[in-house]
């Protein structure tokens, strides 16, 4: 049997076919909204002392004050002089071409002059005080420390407060090399729903910041979907998803491991493959069930692909990029000949990587664009986190004498046309007699 669903988009039922593969129960577990309400309300009322019974319950680190908890400056540094050359060089090259990349994102403040002297236009200013949550249950993820921190010091932000949790009080130094490479300000080795409610209420040792940002498990984002409103978010993150478009010019190993890379991630994760060519798509499948058994990840990726990887044969590479839009993956690779002749067909993907050599992991560590990109179907909507996350924008209004005269009369007529008479009025007064 195969390891991964075969799917024919030339076929009468493949649009149910296809619904049934991208179906994603993103529904709340009701325990994890139950216990994620109950801790945030607990850290709401007791600050610290929460804080610090959840992590001795969840991570097994036990510490009488939660400021025993903050992890100094000089930890990280050393976590940095001690990491094998190899890992230091790599991270340090990861870290200078993501802060390349994001600064060509940061918006500036822009006014222009009207005729009369009226001045208008946007001031931009980064957030004061960003909360970084950095995942650590089960796996470190030093490349999402450097995704998120960099934009925000690109941006401007004076104080980044990182969380992550250490279970059993181990703590990764990669993850803490990546804090002093991305800037962070201060660190705190706590995780799960207690750090986001501490970050968003603020405790007696932990500031409380105006934007949480970061992926995590279920726990965590019940957590940042609950605070929203108090602070700001970023996104919640779904499980990872791959889409690839192929046309057979690829060598069918490269396309079979670069499936593996996003569905070693969870077994929800969701790798598929688009192509015209079905002999291709038989020798992917080959490739396939020829290298996943000695895959470190085998029993995660046997999960994934079963339930939610494919491979498509499609009519056209035309065909293929209508079903990457209706799709909006998280990744895209266009792995063709000629991606850039398919480029303005693709409406609708986190990140698109065009060509053999532009593997999904490139991106997910040192390309230089964000890692952190929207899932399920959000592409649609939203955008790869980014610099812009960090800065908000004023409006600027500065009217001249001249102005007021003609912005005076517009005003006071829609003012009354809506039955408020101190709006025309505060018009009004400025005109000249
Ligand atoms: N989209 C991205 O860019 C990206 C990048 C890295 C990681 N991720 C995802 O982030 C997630 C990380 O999850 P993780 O578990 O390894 O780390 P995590 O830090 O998100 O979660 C660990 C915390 O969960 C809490 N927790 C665990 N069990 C609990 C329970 N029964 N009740 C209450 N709280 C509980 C604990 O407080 C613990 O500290 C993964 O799903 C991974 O795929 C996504
Ligand atoms: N592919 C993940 C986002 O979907 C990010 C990541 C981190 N490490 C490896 N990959
Ligand atoms: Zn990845």
């Amino acid at each position: 049997m195969s390891p991964i669903h075969r799917l024919d988009a030339r076929s009468p039922d493949f649009d149910a076919a296809l619904t049934r593969l991208l179906a994603y129960d993103a529904s709340q577990d009701e325990a994890i909204e139950t216990a994620v309400r109950e801790i945030l309300r607990d850290v709401q009322a007791r600050g610290d002392a929460a804080i610090l019974d959840y992590t001795a319950r969840f991570d097994r680190v036990q510490a009488d004050d939660l400021s025993a908890l903050e992890i100094p400056r000089a930890d990280w540094l050393a976590a940095l002089d001690s990491l094998p050359a190899d890992q230091r060089a790599a991270l340090e090259a990861a870290a200078d071409r993501v802060r390349r990349y994001h600064e060509h994102q940061r918006a500036e403040t822009w006014t222009y002059t009207e005729p009369d002297g009226t001045m208008l236009g946007q001031q931009v200013t980064a957030l004061d005080r960003v909360g970084l949550y950095v995942p650590g249950g089960k796996a470190a993820y030093p490349s999402s420390v450097l995704m998120n921190a960099i934009p925000a010091k690109v941006a401007g932000v004076p104080e980044l407060i990182m969380v992550t949790p250490t279970p059993g009080g181990v703590r990764n130094p990669m993850v803490l090399a990546a804090a002093a490479l991305g800037g962070a300000d201060r660190v705190f080795a706590i995780g799960g729903a207690q750090a986001v409610g501490g970050l968003a209420y603020g405790t007696r040792t932990l500031p409380a910041v105006d934007k949480i940002v970061g992926p995590g498990n279920a726990y965590v984002a019940a957590a940042k979907r609950r605070v929203f409103g108090t602070v700001g978010i970023d996104m919640i993150a779904g499980p990872s998803e791959i889409l690839i478009v192929a046309d057979g010019s690829t060598p069918a190993e490269w396309l079979a491991i670069d499936l593996f890379s996003q569905a070693e991630h969870d077994e929800l994760a969701q790798a598929i493959l688009l192509c015209p060519d079905g002999g291709y798509l038989d020798a992917v499948q080959a490739a396939i069930e020829r290298l996943l058994p000695a895959q470190p990840r085998a029993d995660i990726l046997r999960i994934s692909l079963a339930n939610r990887g494919a491979l498509i044969r499609t009519d056209s590479l035309e065909q293929a990029c209508g079903i990457v839009n209706r799709i909006a993956p998280e990744h895209l690779e266009l792995s063709t000949r000629d991606p850039q002749a398919l480029l303005p067909l693709v409406r609708h993907a986190g990140a698109i990587f065009l060509g053999a050599y532009s593997s999904e992991s490139l991106g997910d560590y040192c390309a230089g664009p964000n890692h952190v990109l929207p899932t399920a179907r959000t592409a649609r909507f939203s955008s790869p986190l980014g610099v812009y996350d960090f800065q908000k924008r004023s409006s600027l209004i500065q009217v001249s004498r001249a102005g007021a005269q003609t912005l005076g009369r517009i005003a006071a007529t829609l003012a009354t046309g809506e039955g408020l008479h101190a709006h025309a009025a505060s018009a009004s007064l400025r005109l000249d007699p």
